[in-house]
């Protein structure tokens, strides 16, 4: 397979990264708005530090304020419920975030359901779940999935007909909105999960395959379809028989690639969007508190 088959989501997350930065630099001049992101971090969770860490930095590259919350892994529910009603009625704050996993003592549904929704630029909350499913009113749509379908739509164009996209991996986070925005741009969509019947005939099928099952390497080249469009949210750390570890997705790769049409690789593919789509997310919330329409991105 050539490189060009390669979906290369760093460079297009960086794209993206440079048009939110210009709309928050026309609505600083139109409206003297900054857009501000408030981030909350539980715990000490070495990943989730990195992903914390690089979210405030990409967001002050923006031109945006970032707020930066840091609790210890002790937080009550209360304390975080507290600290979420505070960034709620603060009028700087455009968007927030708070990172997951959470401590076992919090309820991470209480959580995100106590978050505004006007500010849930996660789109975890039920409300903008629900706008996702039902085409009510203007949902703050997940990050994972929404990098997901630009880059697809990058490549297939924006309305996806006629192809069957099959989603292995059945989230809230991830897999169920994954399924709602494929459906939204006219796909025929099929949920798979590790207890589908014939998960390989069912991934054959698939014009567009979005892996997203959190088990390295599981979905084998001999199970994509030839031609078919791969998008790999699977971020997993492994161990390598020299005893260092590395990065691989859901997919296996290098078998993959010799068959798909295209494919992201495992790093340097869905991640990066997930931050740079957080950050659009974020300026779109402000240019809807300040009254004006989404800006395009
Ligand atoms: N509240 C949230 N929590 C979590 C989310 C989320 O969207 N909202 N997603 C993940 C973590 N995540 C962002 O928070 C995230 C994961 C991965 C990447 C990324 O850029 N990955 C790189 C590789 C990074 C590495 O070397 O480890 C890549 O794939 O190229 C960004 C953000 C869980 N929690
Ligand atoms: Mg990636």
């Amino acid at each position: 397979m050539s490189s060009s088959n390669v979906i290369d989501g760093k460079a297009f997350a960086a794209g993206l990264r440079g048009r939110v930065a210009e709309k928050v630099a026309e609505l600083k001049s139109q409206k003297g708005v900054v857009p501000g992101l408030a981030v909350v971090l539980v715990g000490e969770d070495p990943a989730s530090q990195v992903y914390v860490r690089n979210k405030a930095k990409q967001t002050l590259e923006a031109g945006m304020q970032s707020f930066e919350h840091k609790l210890p892994d002790t937080t009550t529910q209360d304390d975080l419920l507290a600290l979420v009603a505070q960034l709620n009625a603060d009028p700087q704050v455009h968007g927030i975030l708070v990172q997951l996993p959470l401590p076992k003592q919090i309820d991470a549904n209480a959580v995100i359901g106590s978050i505004e929704p006007a500010k849930d630029v996660d789109g975890f909350n039920v409300v903008n779940a629900g706008r996702l499913m039902t085409g009510a009113g203007k949902p703050m749509v997940p990050c994972t999935p929404l990098g997901c379908l630009l880059l697809l739509q990058d490549r297939l164009g924006k309305d996806l007909s006629g192809k069957r996209a099959v989603v292995v991996g059945r989230s809230n986070i991830v897999g169920k909105p994954m399924a709602q925005l494929l459906l939204g741009a006219n796909a025929t969509v099929t949920i798979a999960h590790s207890r589908t019947a014939d998960l390989p005939g069912e991934c054959r099928n698939a014009d567009i395959l979005i892996a997203a099952v959190g088990r390295p390497e599981m979905i084998k080249g001999d199970w994509v379809k030839p031609g078919a469009t791969v998008i790999d949210v699977g971020i997993n750390r492994i161990e390598t028989p020299e005893g260092k570890t590395r990065l691989v997705g859901d997919v296996a790769y290098s078998e993959a690639a010799e068959v798909a049409g295209a494919i992201t690789p495992v790093p340097g593919g869905v991640g990066p969007m997930t931050i740079a789509v957080l950050l659009a997310n974020c300026v779109t919330s402000a240019y809807r508190a300040a009254g004006l329409d989404d800006p395009a991105l």
